[in-house]
C-alpha cells in the first residue's frame, strides 16, 4: 500500500492539473471531458492504479467500469492489470452496458416469475424473443432496470460491491442506460467518474442522449474537468482535427500558435473509379509495410457495408499476398476469450511454430486442475492430442483445407478440456447457450475464410488483428488508434445522413490517426456483386471534409 502523495504515474505519462485531479479526487463525482487523444482512457486507467494502490478503494470493494464496446473494455482491463498487476487488477470489474446488465439479470432472475420467469439457461438473442427462454439484447438494459425497481436489496447490494464507478466514452450513453445508472447510483456514496468527447458522439441515431455530459454533471453533482493536451497525433494532423473543432464546436479550438510542427501527414486522393482507387491504397500500403509499418498499424476505415465498398480493394490486396481483415469476424467477437482458445488451436494443429498460442493452451488446460499432478496429466493429454491432431494433417489422412476435419479437431478439444473449463474463462459463459454459440460463430467465420484458399494459416492471418491491415467501419474504429488511416469513399453519397451527425463521424475516424492520414473519393464506384441497397454509380466528393486537409 503507498500513501496518496506518494502515488506518481508511470514516467512517460505527464498528467496535466486537470487529469491529476480527476485522477486523485478522493470523493467528488467528475465529469471528464477532452477532445481525441486526450488520454480519458489512460486517465481511467490511472486513476484505477491510485485508488487500488492507495487504498482509496478499500478491500473488499471494487471498481466497475463500464464501456461501450467489448474492444474497448478489453482495453481498458488490459491496461488496468499492466499498471497494477493481476492481484490488484482482480477487482476491477470492466464490462460494456450490455454485460452489466446481463450480470444483474443472472443474478437476480428469480425477481421475475410467472409470465416474465425466465429460465436459468436463457439465451440472448439479436432479434427474437420466446418467453421464458430467450430475450433480445435490446431487453438487456430495460429487464435490469425492472429487477432495480423491484427491489431496493439489489440496489444496496451493488452499492456495497463497488466504492468507484468509471464510465468511458460516455458521450454516447443513451437514455436507457443513463436511467440504469440513476437507477444504481444516484444519490449514493459511490464516486463516479466519467469521460466522454461531444464531439465524437455518433451514436444519436441509436438514441444517445444530447446534452449528457451536461445532465449528468447536474444529476450526480459532478464536478467538470476539460482536459486540452493531444498524445496521439501529430501536429498536421492535430491542425486538421482543430480545423473541423473550429467548426464544430468553436469554444472547443485551440489556437493555432499551439499547434506548430510539421510532423505528421494529411494527403487527398481522388480518384477516376473505385478500381484505380484499389490499386492506388494498395501501393500506398505496400510501401508502409515495405519501410517496416506493422501492418496492425494501418487501418482502412469506411462509413458503412466495408465488404462492398472494400470488395475490389480486398481483391487487390490478396493478389499482393497483404492480408486484410474485415469485419466478418467482428472485432467483439475476437475479444472473447473462448474465440482466442479456439482459434489458437487451429494454430497450433496447423502451424508447429506457434509457442505463445501452444502456451496459452497449456495454461488454459492447467489452471482448473487441483493438484499439480493433474495439471500434468492433464496436460500430457491435450499435447498428445495436438501431436496426433498435426500427424493426420501432416501424412494427409485429412486434408487440411477440409473444413469438417478442423470441426473434428475443435470437438475432440473441447471434449477434452471439459465444459467446465471452458466457461470459467468468462462471467458471460456461466449462463445460457452464448458459449456454444461463440464457438459455432467462431467456426463459421474460419470456414468462410479457409474457403477462399483452402490454406488454414492464410485463413489465420486474415481472422488476426495482429497480422492483417483492418478494414472496419467508423463506428468500430471508436477509442482505437494506428498510426496510418486511410478513409475510403468522403463522398456525399457514403456521408448522406444529417451533416452534424456525418461530421462528427468523419471527426472520429480522422482522429484514429498518430502519423498519417488519406482521405479517399472516386467518381464512380460501379455497383458490387451482392450489394443489396440502392447504389450509385456516379459519386461526388464531400468538399467541405476534403476542404479541412488543406493547410
Ligand atoms: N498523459 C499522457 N502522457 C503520454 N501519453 C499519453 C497520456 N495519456 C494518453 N497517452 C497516450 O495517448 C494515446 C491516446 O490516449 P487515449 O486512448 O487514452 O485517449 P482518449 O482520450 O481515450 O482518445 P479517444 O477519445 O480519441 O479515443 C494513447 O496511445 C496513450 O497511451
Amino acid at each position: 500500500m503507498i500513501l496518496p502523495e506518494d502515488w506518481r504515474p508511470p514516467e512517460d505519462i505527464t498528467l496535466e492539473p486537470n487529469a491529476l485531479r480527476a485522477v486523485r479526487e478522493p470523493m467528488a463525482n467528475v465529469v471528464v471531458t477532452a477532445g481525441p487523444g486526450a488520454g480519458k482512457t489512460e486517465l481511467l486507467a490511472e486513476r484505477a492504479d491510485f485508488l487500488l494502490t492507495t487504498g482509496a478503494c478499500r478491500y473488499p470493494r471494487r471498481i466497475l467500469a463500464i464501456s461501450f464496446k467489448v474492444d474497448a473494455e478489453r482495453n481498458i482491463r488490459e491496461r488496468v492489470r499492466k499498471r497494477c498487476g493481476e492481484q490488484l487488477a482482480a477487482r476491477f470489474d470492466s464490462f460494456t452496458f450490455h454485460a452489466f446488465a446481463k450480470q444483474i439479470i443472472d443474478n437476480y432472475r428469480v425477481l421475475f416469475t410467472g409470465n416474465d420467469a425466465l429460465d436459468p439457461d436463457y439465451t440472448v438473442d439479436r432479434s427474437d424473443r420466446v418467453p421464458h427462454r430467450q430475450i433480445t439484447f435490446d431487453d438487456l438494459v430495460p429487464l435490469a432496470i425492472d429487477i432495480l425497481q423491484k427491489s431496493p436489496f439489489v440496489r444496496n447490494a451493488i452499492r456495497q460491491t463497488y466504492s468507484h464507478v468509471f464510465l468511458d466514452e460516455f458521450q454516447d450513453t443513451t437514455s436507457n442506460q443513463y436511467s440504469l445508472l440513476k437507477e444504481v447510483f444516484i444519490d449514493s456514496n459511490v464516486v463516479l467518474t466519467a469521460v466522454g468527447d461531444v464531439k465524437q458522439r455518433i451514436m444519436s441515431w441509436a438514441g444517445a442522449l444530447d446534452g449528457i455530459m451536461q445532465t449528468f454533471s447536474v444529476d450526480f453533482a459532478a464536478q467538470p474537468l476539460p482536459l486540452y493536451q493531444n498524445y496521439r497525433s501529430e501536429p498536421v494532423l492535430r491542425r486538421m482535427q482543430n480545423r473541423i473543432v473550429q467548426v464544430m464546436d468553436p469554444t472547443a479550438a485551440i489556437p493555432v500558435a499551439e499547434l506548430v510542427g510539421t510532423e505528421g501527414s494529411v494527403t487527398v486522393m481522388p480518384f477516376t473509379t473505385s478500381a484505380d482507387e484499389a490499386v492506388g491504397i494498395t501501393d500506398q500500403i505496400e510501401a508502409w509495410l515495405n519501410t517496416g509499418v506493422p501492418a496492425s498499424e494501418i487501418a482502412i476505415l469506411v462509413r458503412q457495408q466495408p465488404h462492398l465498398v472494400c470488395e475490389l480493394l480486398i481483391d487487390e490486396l490478396n493478389a499482393r499476398g497483404i492480408a486484410s481483415r474485415n469485419e466478418q469476424l467482428r472485432q467483439d467477437l475476437t475479444a472473447e476469450p473462448a474465440v482466442i482458445v479456439i482459434l489458437d488451436l487451429i494454430r497450433v494443429v496447423a502451424d508447429d511454430r506457434r509457442p505463445a498460442a501452444y502456451a496459452r493452451l497449456m495454461r488454459l488446460v492447467t489452471r482448473m486442475s487441483r493438484t499439480e499432478e493433474m495439471a500434468l496429466r492433464n496436460a500430457r493429454a491435450v499435447s498428445r492430442f495436438l501431436e496426433a491432431e498435426r500427424e493426420t494433417f501432416r501424412e494427409g489422412t485429412a486434408s487440411r483445407s477440409d473444413s469438417n476435419e478442423w470441426k473434428k479437431v475443435i470437438v475432440g478439444f473441447l471434449r477434452l478440456v471439459t465444459k467446465p473449463v471452458m466457461c470459467a474463462l468468462s462471467p458471460e459463459y456461466q449462463h445460457g447457450k452464448h458459449l456454444n454459440q461463440l464457438i459455432k460463430q467462431t467456426f463459421d467465420v474460419f470456414c468462410r475464410e479457409l474457403d477462399k484458399d483452402g490454406d488454414p494459416i492464410a485463413a489465420l492471418v486474415r481472422l488476426s488483428e495482429d497480422e492483417a491491415v483492418r478494414i472496419l467501419t467508423i463506428h468500430k474504429s471508436k477509442g482505437l488508434e494506428f498510426e496510418k488511416v486511410v478513409v475510403v469513399g468522403v463522398e456525399s453519397e457514403f456521408f448522406w445522413a444529417e451533416i452534424d451527425d456525418c461530421r462528427a463521424e468523419f471527426f472520429v475516424a480522422i482522429s484514429r490517426a498518430k502519423n498519417e492520414l488519406i482521405l479517399t473519393c472516386a467518381q464512380r464506384r460501379p455497383r458490387p456483386t451482392n450489394a443489396p441497397w440502392r447504389w450509385e454509380e456516379q459519386r461526388h466528393p464531400m468538399k467541405e471534409f476534403l476542404n479541412y486537409a488543406a493547410e
